[in-house]
């Protein structure tokens, strides 16, 4: 790597040249930017509206072109042995390119940087010795603050060079974790980087061991789908799901420093909040409420008022009177309901289809009726009267509200798809009153949303990368593939940090309740967070969480990042204030993590130890970084320093075994520099 000499360096000097370059495409990003200050709007034609429209999209050009300081506007160049056809190199004449976060030019509209994200920059993330794809050399920089400080060359197709590891690489990976997730656009490595421009139109699952860069690539993969299909995705929308509101404030600044203001990021439960939740399930309630056969009980009890009437129905026009008799009704009734359209739209649709047999019946009987006799047939009273008695209007929580509790009903619905004992473990302990004050249960809230599915379609975003996916039942993955059925996804998860009760157990049955069966999965193996000793040290718990997944390597080979510590039940709360100091004393974050029950107590302990804390989700700052964590909120964070207490507590706080052992794999695998376990408790046995 060749660095800044501290003193002046000479103009011909390589590293001065390239901050000249520096300087001039910021010169050129800041003309950028004053000419879209500049545009004037007020002669362009069009109404208050389409005028305010055009004011915000030129602010949001003005916000995007800003120049961040401390954001390297390049981080790497590529040079071609050859020139590059117009179309891929989008304009550029010559065979050299900058790469860097957004697109730069010249007063001429020649490019002084090229995003990431264009064709010509895939090359910068998967050229390699064996397959150099025409680079001489690529160049990758190094930046101290805004200043570019250094850079690395890889002559890629000079055989007798020799391959070495990036020196640039490990130390943007090695840097302190103070803040919420960065973006790795500098560092994308070739197996991220192809899930990362994957096709918009197929969905593409995850799986990947803790660490290995699952949610950085699904953000990434958001910018790039933005980049690559801008105008349609920005139509249809997209959106970024995970576990908790801690975790989408940890990843929420990355798509903004990657540009991209637009992309919406939920929970599951934001998603499904038709009623307001105010109790939880048991875990057999909750498990059966979000098993997959529920979607079909719904389907039955959205049905269940349909009634086939016996009665004909009689319409009086002036001095005629037209009659479609039962049995035709029943054929209307029938076809509608065997053609599976939302129930809705099917009882939008059957006034008119009664009014058009009506019709039919004036044509024989010698009248010329129009399509307006249609809509008045259909609006008539005595139409009305058959499509309520046979077609009831649903309101789907009140749905849910019944099926739930009355046990009459939930038994004809789930006739012969639950048992009685589910069945009874399902229905609420005493009946809900009203939508307002039923005792609303998250599972309960994924029914509701997918009553109100059969009655209603639910509009489907372009695409949705799903986080943390092996949490979900089989309900909240069909209430996901709803918002996605025209849309693709992007699926990313780990099935051996599954810690609900209906945890994912195979990736294809779960892209099933997607509706996305059949989508490719792809593998991450390589670790860039958990050190080598650590992620070993965890991998022993996967024979018992997840038998059939390979442990990852890490590309951090650090030595003594794992300390394991006995302690006394007495001296347990000491010694993690003390773990807790020895990890401050070190730059970055530390993060304590401990059982969800034992949070309490060290709170206490943390203050009369003068020592402030933080909750998850809120930023750590250079003055405050400790955080204390329950277990059960560890899941996708990570700190320098992880300081874990007592791993027997943290299993014995899940109800079954393998839940527990999942929950201990989460709470090892969050350290990126060193982790102090302490016990004073025997060790869980699988660990060794
Ligand atoms: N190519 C890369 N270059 C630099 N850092 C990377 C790269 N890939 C991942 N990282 C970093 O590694 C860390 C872990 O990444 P991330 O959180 O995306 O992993 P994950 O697979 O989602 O982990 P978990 O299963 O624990 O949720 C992050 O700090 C991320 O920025």
């Amino acid at each position: 790597m060749q660095s800044a000499a501290p003193t002046t360096v000479p103009a011909d000097d390589p590293l001065q040249r390239e901050r000249d370059h520096l300087a001039s495409s910021r010169a050129a990003l800041r003309a950028m930017r004053e000419d879209a200050e500049q545009l004037d709007i007020s002669d362009v034609a069009g109404t208050w509206v389409t005028q305010q429209v055009l004011h915000e999209q030129i602010q949001r050009r003005i916000a995007a072109l800003a120049d961040l300081v401390h954001t390297p506007l390049f981080f790497g160049r590529l040079d071609f042995l050859h020139s590059i056809s117009e179309d891929v190199s989008e304009g550029a004449g010559g065979a050299r390119f900058y790469i860097g976060r957004r697109h730069v030019h010249d007063a001429g509209g020649d490019p002084m940087v090229i995003d990431w994200r264009a064709p010509v920059s895939q090359t910068f993330y998967q050229a390699s010795r064996t397959e150099p794809m025409d680079i001489a050399k690529r160049r990758r920089f190094g930046y101290t603050g805004g200043e570019l400080t250094a850079y690395e060359d890889e002559n890629l197709s000079d055989p007798a060079e020799q391959a070495k590891a990036s020196a640039l690489l490990a130390a943007e990976i090695e840097k302190p974790r103070v803040g919420p997730m960065r973006d790795i656009v500098a560092t994308i490595q070739p197996e991220q980087d192809e899930i990362v421009r994957a096709e918009l139109g197929g969905t593409v699952c995850v799986q990947g061991a803790p660490g290995t860069g699952k949610t950085a690539v699904g953000l990434h993969r958001v910018a790039y789908l933005l980049y690559a299909h801008r105008e349609r995705l920005a139509k249809a929308g997209t959106l970024v799901i995970g576990p908790n509101s801690s975790f989408l404030s940890y990843i929420e600044q990355v798509l903004p420093a990657l540009g991209e203001l637009e992309v919406a990021q939920a929970t599951v439960q934001e998603l499904v909040s038709h009623v307001e939740v105010r109790a939880q399930d048991g875990a057999e309630a909750a498990r059966i409420k979000g098993d997959a056969r529920m979607a079909e009980v719904l389907r039955r009890a959205v049905r269940d008022g349909i009634t086939l009437p016996t009665e004909p129905c009689v319409v009086v026009r002036g001095s005629r009177r037209w009659r479609v008799p039962a049995y035709e009704l029943v054929e209307i009734i029938e076809e509608l309901t065997g053609r599976e359209i939302r129930y809705g739209a099917a009882m939008a649709a059957l006034p008119q289809r009664i009014a058009h047999t009506v019709l039919l019946k004036m044509e024989q009987g010698g009248e010329a009726p129009d399509d307006r006799v249609q809509d008045a047939v259909a609006r008539s009273r005595e139409v009305k009267a058959v499509v309520k008695a046979c077609w009831p209007p649903v309101d789907p929580a009140k749905l849910v509200l019944r099926l739930l509790g009355d046990a009459e009903f939930l038994a004809r619905c789930a006739d012969g798809l639950l048992t009685p004992e589910e069945q009874a473990a399902v229905l609420w302990p005493k009946p809900g009153r009203s939508v307002k004050t039923a005792p609303w249960t998250p599972a309960d809230a994924v029914l509701v949303d997918e009553a109100t599915d059969l009655v209603e379609r639910t509009p489907s975003l372009g695409h949705v990368v799903l986080d943390e996916a092996q949490d979900l039942s089989p309900m909240q993955y069909r209430a996901v593939g709803r918002r996605c059925t025209t849309g693709s996804a992007t699926v990313l998860g780990d099935l051996a940090q599954g810690t609900t009760p209906w945890a994912t157990a195979s990736w294809p049955e779960a892209l099933h309740h997607l509706g996305k069966a059949g989508a490719h999965v792809e593998e991450l193996t390589t670790g860039f967070r958990v050190p080598e000793q650590v992620i070993s040290y965890a991998s022993r718990l996967l024979p018992a969480i997840a038998p059939g997944l390979a442990p990852a390597t890490s590309i951090r080979t650090g030595q003594d990042s794992l300390t394991i510590r006995a302690t006394t039940a007495d001296g347990r709360t000491d010694a993690v204030l003390l773990a807790c100091l020895e990890a401050l004393d070190r730059e970055g974050s530390t993060g304590l993590i401990a059982a969800d029950a034992r949070i309490p107590a060290l709170a206490e302990a943390l203050a009369e130890a003068g020592l402030p804390f933080l909750t998850p989700g809120t930023e750590t700052t250079a003055e405050a970084r400790l955080t204390l964590v329950p277990a059960s909120l560890a899941k996708g964070l990570e700190y320098d320093y992880v300081v874990l207490d007592e791993p027997a507590e943290v299993v014995a706080g899940e109800p079954d075994r393998r839940t527990g052992l999942r929950r201990l794999y989460v709470s090892l695998t969050r350290a990126v520099s060193g982790l102090t376990v302490l016990h004073a408790e025997p060790l869980p046995a699988e660990l060794g």
